[in-house]
């Protein structure tokens, strides 16, 4: 079954007690910070304690992800530790161009290699934060075959652009469609950006509303009072959850009598209605609206 990445935590590589307690809040993924987050003189030590912290510390089914620095920084010390780590996924911030994903994929098969690691078995993320990025999202979202999903960064994106974040996210609308568009074409997941205003639960709930409704996978966050409204906006209604599971048993029953496209309620149910099918499953599955794919 396909990850789910509705909720995308990040977390400062440098506090922790929140790389202790990181597991219990219930996010898709937990994204731990060798970048902004960490000042320069903190660097070493934020890689350490993220090493030991994904060496020593359960966090369950959490994907676990670390945002490293640059190549030409301190990106290159951070790929081979977080290898040796094991860590799920590498995400490579201010992406700007197809090439900044082969180097990177090419430093993480040199880790994997010189660690005695699977070959491709650390995955990638590209956060794109830039106009120039933007323009090259298509090209960065299809660069790796390591890549699981593409992200905007609104924060470093609209200071490029020489504006601000807005309520409404009217200076994000074509970022965010230009992100989509990419993710979709290459096959890999697509999520939205913080929303750093935490105790803004209103608007929050808002921006929430609108990504999911443009399809994103799911949404960066920077605080566990995030995670809950993110889960229950994404989590799919009664209605929808019984439409499902009525085409998910109309392809089973027609998969038995060997029968292709099928109808049920009506209407006609070919793969795509099949595959948004299961992902309401999922989603419902993940909210705790039903158990075990809704076989009870
Ligand atoms: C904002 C604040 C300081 C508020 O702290 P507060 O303590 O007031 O929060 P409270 O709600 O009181 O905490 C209640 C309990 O939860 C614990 N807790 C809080 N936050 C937690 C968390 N994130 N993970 C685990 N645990 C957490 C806390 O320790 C406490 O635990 P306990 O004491 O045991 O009860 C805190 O949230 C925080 O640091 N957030 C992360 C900020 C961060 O990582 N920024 C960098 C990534 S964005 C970026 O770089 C922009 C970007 O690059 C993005 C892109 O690229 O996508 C772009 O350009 O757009
Ligand atoms: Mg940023």
């Amino acid at each position: 079954m396909k990850r789910l990445r509705t909720t995308m935590m990040f977390l400062p590589g440098m506090n922790a007690a929140m790389l202790r307690d990181a597991g219990i809040y219930g996010a898709d993924a937990l994204m731990f910070d060798l970048e902004d987050a960490v000042s320069m003189k903190e660097k070493d030590a934020a890689r350490f304690l993220v090493h030991e912290a994904l060496r020593t510390i359960d966090y369950g089914q959490a994907e676990t992800v670390v945002r490293i620095n640059e190549l030409d920084t301190f990106g290159r010390q951070d790929i081979l530790a977080m290898v040796d780590a094991g860590v799920e996924v590498i995400r490579l911030p201010k992406t700007e161009t197809a090439q900044d994903i082969i180097d990177v994929d090419q430093a993480i098969s040199a880790a994997e290699d010189r660690l005695g690691k699977k070959q491709g078995q650390t995955h990638m993320m590209a956060a794109i934060e830039s106009a120039e990025g933007i323009f090259n999202a298509r090209d960065i979202a299809k660069a790796s075959d390591r890549l699981i999903g593409i992200a905007l960064g609104a924060e470093d994106y609209v200071t490029n652009l020489q504006t601000r974040r807005y309520p409404d996210g009217q200076e994000l609308a074509f970022g965010r469609s230009m992100i989509l568009h990419a993710a979709r074409a290459a096959g890999v997941d697509a999520i939205d950006t913080v929303y750093s205003d935490i105790e803004n639960e209103a608007g929050f709930r808002e921006e929430v509303q609108r990504i999911k409704a443009l399809g994103f996978n799911g949404k960066s966050v920077v605080n566990p009072r995030q995670i809950p409204i993110v889960k229950e906006i994404f989590a799919p209604t009664q209605k929808e959850i019984y439409q499902a599971s009525r085409v998910i048993k109309g392809i089973q029953e027609a998969e038995a009598n060997n029968s292709g496209v099928i109808s049920v309620d009506g209407k006609m149910v070919d793969k795509p209605i099949v595959e948004r099918a299961q992902r309401v499953m999922q989603l419902a599955e993940a909210s705790g609206l039903i158990k075990n794919g809704g076989q009870n």
